[in-house]
């Protein structure tokens, strides 16, 4: 910069321009010499000092407009979450309050239930909803009641209207240790302790939890994998015994209900729901969900609760099953022990994702929040252009997607589609969300695995060549412009999924058995051998 103003100075030339107006011969010369200097003057001068300041200006400009952006989308992202959490306040509070109107005393529930809890809690904000369902941050919650938002009902409020009698949901508690066990009461209370200047870590997130029954079971739902003849038999099988051997209720998808009373009036015990409006009433009323059928089943299963979800009991009916690590063939050893108890459960988060469109003005155009229990998807669908994502995360800029589209997938998806794209597996009961790029064009982009109190934003760019399309679990693909933005967090309801021994053997089992992981000859014993030569 000061060589070129000393340039500068330089040609200006004032000795140049006195020796030129001092030389009486030159006429036009001179004439022309006085034009360009004056040109110098009135352009030149000023040009290069309107450059200095136009740099300076566009700097503090961009700087200016930066802080705005910032700011909008803070503000944008926080309305958007406001409005999505009063939306859920109101909705849940005019449904419990309805249950509440019909609904006898409650009795024999653990405190935790109370319906002043439960419509209270609502208004508070996700993060601390969730920690109090036993969820990130503050793990080490003792006891973890799935009832925090489920009211008992009275009469009529069954989905289908029909068998009437709201049934009392079964209390179970849930605890760390093995196979109800407790662990030692031992620093339950904090995660991290400062005592005496040391730091300690006092206990665990993701320790080994345990489901014990406090009440029994009385009513289960039953999803099966369509157009499959093995689990149409096997669900019939499993319906009848349920009931006349169990004397519990039984639930199914209005699809199978239908198929049963095709084959035979005897099902007319089986209960289902008309449309999809009353699915969100399930929740209250499920103590067990059990699921025949892949892994595929499993994540349709959890779609239907879009909060709380029971507890899922999942039989492999598939071809992998990495998340149904129960045998069909033993379902009523496996169904008896679970419903007495207590069984060792893995909890799998789920991610919440928002969609924020560019052009919504308002609160109310808000779309739903969708959960997913394994990935949200962001790729250039049918465009033949790479995808452009500009990621933040908790408002801090992460990087620019340039390749096939973005993963970002629970712990418990780390064995799924993030996999397939060069990303970790993860124990599922890791806090974390991975961010897995699809085919990016750099020879740089390592997945990144993100703690799971963050919230990650990826936005199209408004300079973006084509949008860009997400997909929730490998469904329901929504279009993204540039300008929209997805937005994704931890949900603060997880699934809990019934193991076979543990969380930790499963999921060994699962890679093993599955995905035949690090499958390799052994060597054998015979062979060259290290020499170990002694220390001089
Ligand atoms: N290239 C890929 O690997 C790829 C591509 C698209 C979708 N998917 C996965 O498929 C899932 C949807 O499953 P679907 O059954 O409805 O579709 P699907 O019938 O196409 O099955 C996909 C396969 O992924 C397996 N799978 C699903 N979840 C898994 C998990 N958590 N861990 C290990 N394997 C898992 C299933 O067992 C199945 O074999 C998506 O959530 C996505 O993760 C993977
Ligand atoms: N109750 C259901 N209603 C509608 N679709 C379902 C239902 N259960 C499963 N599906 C869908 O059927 C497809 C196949 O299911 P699933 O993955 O369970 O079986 P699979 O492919 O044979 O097993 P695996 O995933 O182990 O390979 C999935 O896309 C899933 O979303």
């Amino acid at each position: 910069m000061s060589s070129y103003k000393l340039n500068y100075t330089d040609a200006l030339g004032n000795g140049d321009a006195n020796s030129l107006g001092s030389n009486p011969e030159s006429g036009s010369s001179l004439a022309q010499s006085e034009k360009a200097v004056e040109e110098l003057l009135t352009q030149q001068t000023p040009m290069l000092a309107t450059d200095d300041h136009l740099i300076e200006f566009s700097e503090a400009l961009r700087t200016v407009a930066k802080a705005l952006r910032g700011s909008a989308e803070g503000k944008a992202l926080a309305q958007a979450e406001a409005a999505e959490w009063k939306r859920r306040y109101e909705l849940e509070r005019s449904k419990n309050q309805e249950l509440l109107n019909k609904a006898p005393p409650l009795n024999g529930v653990c405190a935790d239930e109370s319906s002043s809890k439960g419509m209270d809690h609502l208004a508070k904000s996700p993060r601390s909803h969730g920690q109090e369902n036993g969820k990130s941050g503050r793990y080490p919650l003792e006891r973890i009641c799935s009832h925090d938002v489920l009211q008992d009902g009275g009469e009529s409020n069954s989905p289908n209207g029909s068998n009437n009698k709201l049934k009392r949901k079964a209390s179970f508690k849930l605890s760390w240790g093995c196979k109800g066990q407790q662990a030692n009461d031992q620093h339950k209370k904090e995660i991290v302790s400062f005592e005496s200047g040391n730091i300690t870590t006092a206990d665990r997130s993701s320790k080994q939890i345990s489901l014990t029954w406090e009440t029994s079971p009385q009513t289960v739902i039953i999803f099966t994998k369509p157009n499959s003849t093995s689990v149409r038999l096997l669900s019939v099988e499993m319906l009848r015994w349920l009931r006349e051997h169990k004397g519990l209720n039984v639930y199914v998808e209005p699809r199978v209900k239908a198929e049963l009373l095709a084959e035979s009036s005897s099902f007319d015990f089986v209960q289902t729901w008309e449309d999809d409006k009353e699915i969100s009433l399930l929740h209250p009323m499920i103590d067990l969900v059990i699921t025949l059928g892949g892994d595929g089943t499993v994540l349709w299963a959890a779609s239907m609760f879009k909060g709380p979800v029971p507890p899922i009991v999942p039989f492999s009916m598939g071809s992998l099953g990495f998340m149904t690590p129960f045998h069909s063939e033993q379902y009523r050893d496996c169904l008896e022990a679970v419903l007495k108890g207590p069984i060792s459960i893995t909890l799998r988060h789920r991610l919440q994702c928002h969609i924020i469109r560019d052009k919504a003005r308002h609160d109310y155009e808000t779309e739903e929040n969708t959960l997913v229990l394994n990935e949200v998807t962001i790729d250039r669908g049918i465009s033949s252009y790479l995808t452009n994502l500009e990621c933040y995360c908790d408002n801090s800029f992460v990087t620019c997607v340039q390749g096939d589209g973005l993963i970002l997938s629970t712990t418990s998806g780390s064995t799924a589609y993030s996999l397939a794209a060069g990303g970790s597996m993860v124990h599922p009961q890791v806090p974390g969300i991975l961010f897995t790029p699809i085919c990016p064009h750099s020879l740089s982009f390592r997945p990144l695995i993100l703690p799971d109190h963050v919230t990650v934003r990826v936005q199209v760019p408004f300079n973006s060549r084509s949008s860009a399309w997400v997909s929730f679990d490998g469904k329901g693909r929504k279009q993204l412009e540039a300008g929209d933005a997805l937005v994704c967090s931890i949900a603060p309801w997880p699934v809990s999924t019934a193991c076979q021994v543990e969380s930790t053997h499963d999921f060994l089992r699962s890679i093993h058995d599955g995905l035949h992981w690090n499958l390799r000859k052994t060597q054998s014993s015979d062979g060259p051998r290290d020499t170990i030569y002694p220390l001089l």
